[in-house]
């Protein structure tokens, strides 16, 4: 069994393969100050530890990335494999410093079947707009997600509060929770409609889009942009890079 472990700002996406298929996946919430044992508490609900053969960390949380290398090596004996320079991924990054290129995104583009020029639309606490072709990250457009939206309003307003993630029956608000959802949930849509036709003005060439992330489902229903989901895009990426390190 490999496990894999997509580390974001929000959950820790986990991955059980074969070495060949993603078997299960299942969410962890990203805790900075949760301990090795304290993981692997929550880890042994779902995996027999004893038939880990291998481990591979793609994260863009420092603490959390210590955590899960020492219960790697604490309660697997294994050396985890973990996305950072100098580990063999199959993506070439063209960046003015393509150390900084986050790790799920370069998981995101090695987990891609084709070389053909393909967006990535990556909804998570931020949203990622990743524009690879054959196998090479082209550029990248970041903004803040649903949820932080919804969060960053809430915490920064007097009489506004969290509301759920759902999109309202009209874009007109008739209340302060349809108001937020409407500009938050459909804010993004015309947000991502938008952003593909800019993107392909700049590129000037066809391209395929593949949505994934936490936040793609409930937003991929309003949008009117042929694309397809892949919600385990970024794990079948680890797995691709622990059979390159192998
Ligand atoms: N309708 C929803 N309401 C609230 N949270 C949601 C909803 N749908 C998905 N999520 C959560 O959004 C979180 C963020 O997605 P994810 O891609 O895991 O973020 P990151 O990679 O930044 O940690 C996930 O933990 C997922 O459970
Ligand atoms: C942009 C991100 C914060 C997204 O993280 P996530 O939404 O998955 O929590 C992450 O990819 C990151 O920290 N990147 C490093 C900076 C960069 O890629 O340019
Ligand atoms: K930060």
């Amino acid at each position: 069994m490999i496990l894999l472990f997509d580390v974001g700002n929000t959950s820790v996406y986990t991955g059980i393969s074969d070495g060949v298929d993603i078997l299960k996946t299942f969410r962890l919430n990203t805790e900075i100050d949760k301990t090795p044992d304290e993981y692997f508490i929550l880890l042994k609900e779902f995996i027999d530890p004893s038939l880990v053969e291998g481990v591979v960390i793609g994260s863009v949380v420092p603490p959390v990335t210590r955590s899960l290398l020492k219960l790697s090596q604490k309660y697997f004996n294994i050396e985890p494999i973990i996305i950072q320079p100098g580990v063999k991924t199959g993506v070439f990054v063209k960046a003015d410093n393509p150390k900084e290129v986050g790790a799920d995104l370069i998981a995101d583009v090695a987990g891609l079947k084709s070389k053909l020029p393909t967006l990535i639309i990556d909804l998570g606490t931020a949203n990622k707009f990743i524009y690879a072709k054959e196998g090479q990250i082209h550029g990248v457009i970041i903004s803040p997600g649903v949820v932080l939206s919804i969060k960053a309003l809430a915490g920064n307003t007097a009489l506004l509060h969290e509301v759920e993630v759902k999109a309202p029956p009209k874009y007109l608000g008739n209340n302060t929770v349809t108001c937020i959802q409407s500009g938050v949930i459909y804010g993004t849509v015309v947000m991502i409609e938008g952003m593909i036709g800019r993107i392909k003005e700049e590129v000037k060439e066809d391209f395929e889009i593949i949505i994934t992330g936490g936040l793609s489902k409930v937003i991929l229903e309003h949008i009117r942009v042929p694309m397809t989901r892949d919600s385990h895009l970024v794990l079948r990426g680890l797995l691709n890079i622990y059979h390159k390190n192998q």
